[in-house]
């Protein structure tokens, strides 16, 4: 018979005090060792970047994804960009984008240790939709891109709006972080500007019938393919 109480219902849930802490201590396994001294600079700064659990799933789905392009809208400290770095091929050309120069350079301290004279990741300090925008706008030439995108969520359903009209003729997974947003947007009560802009973007991935997969890791990763 079914369990009248929800929280007998949703007893499996992970979402317990704690579990998610163990979680990245225990069982996710960082990239590289100083990965985790990146999360703790993050963290005294109260600099928001994505979860390690977050980060295995983000560089699963590039692996598996195989790009020859990335774009990145949103450096921050690099934690995610060190993820994406270490899942794909060495030949794969990577963009990261920031508004912040000195987030940019924290970012760029830690890559110049790991491959030093490295010219694969182009750090480009501007505004993301511009960036964006000049992605999309050329053709793709026939190459696999990624786009992960994980900057101002106000951005996000205007980026939405340009990836779903450009992405149609080209190769292009698109990854988004925070789709969640921190469970804001269950919460009618909740009306900032950020909320309604993830809402907004859940309206319109659904109302493009796109297929896509939300993964309910970290604050919340959200994928979809174009396929040629
Ligand atoms: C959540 S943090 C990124 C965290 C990073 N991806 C990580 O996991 O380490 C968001 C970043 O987006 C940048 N950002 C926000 N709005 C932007 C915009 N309009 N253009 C460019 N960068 C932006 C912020 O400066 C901040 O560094």
């Amino acid at each position: 018979m079914p369990s009248q109480n929800p929280k007998q219902k949703y007893g499996t849930s992970i979402y317990k005090d704690g579990l998610e802490d163990w979680i990245h201590s225990e069982l996710v396994k960082r990239p590289f060792d100083w990965l985790e001294d990146l999360e703790k600079r993050a963290a005294q700064d109260q600099f928001p970047v994505l979860t390690p659990a977050s980060g295995a799933v983000l560089a699963f789905l590039a692996s598996s994804w195989d790009p020859d392009v990335i774009l990145e809208l949103g450096t921050g400290y690099g934690i995610s960009l060190f993820w994406l770095i270490s899942s794909v091929r060495k030949d794969t050309k990577i963009q990261t984008v920031d508004r912040e120069a000195d987030f940019i350079q924290v970012a760029k301290e830690f890559f110049a240790k790991l491959e030093p004279n490295s010219n694969r990741v182009e750090f480009t300090n501007a505004d993301c939709s511009e960036i964006a925008k000049g992605f999309l706008e050329p053709s793709s030439l026939g190459k696999k891109e990624l786009m992960f995108v994980d900057c101002d969520k106000i951005r996000y359903p205007e980026i939405l709006e340009m990836i779903l009209e450009k992405g149609k003729t080209r190769n292009l997974r698109v990854i988004y972080d925070n789709v969640l947003w921190h469970g804001r947007i269950a919460d009618p009560e909740n009306q900032a500007p950020s909320d309604q802009a993830v809402r907004k973007l859940w309206s319109l991935i659904k109302s493009s019938k796109i297929e896509y997969t939300l993964f309910p890791v970290g604050d919340g990763i959200l994928c979809f393919d174009f396929k040629q």
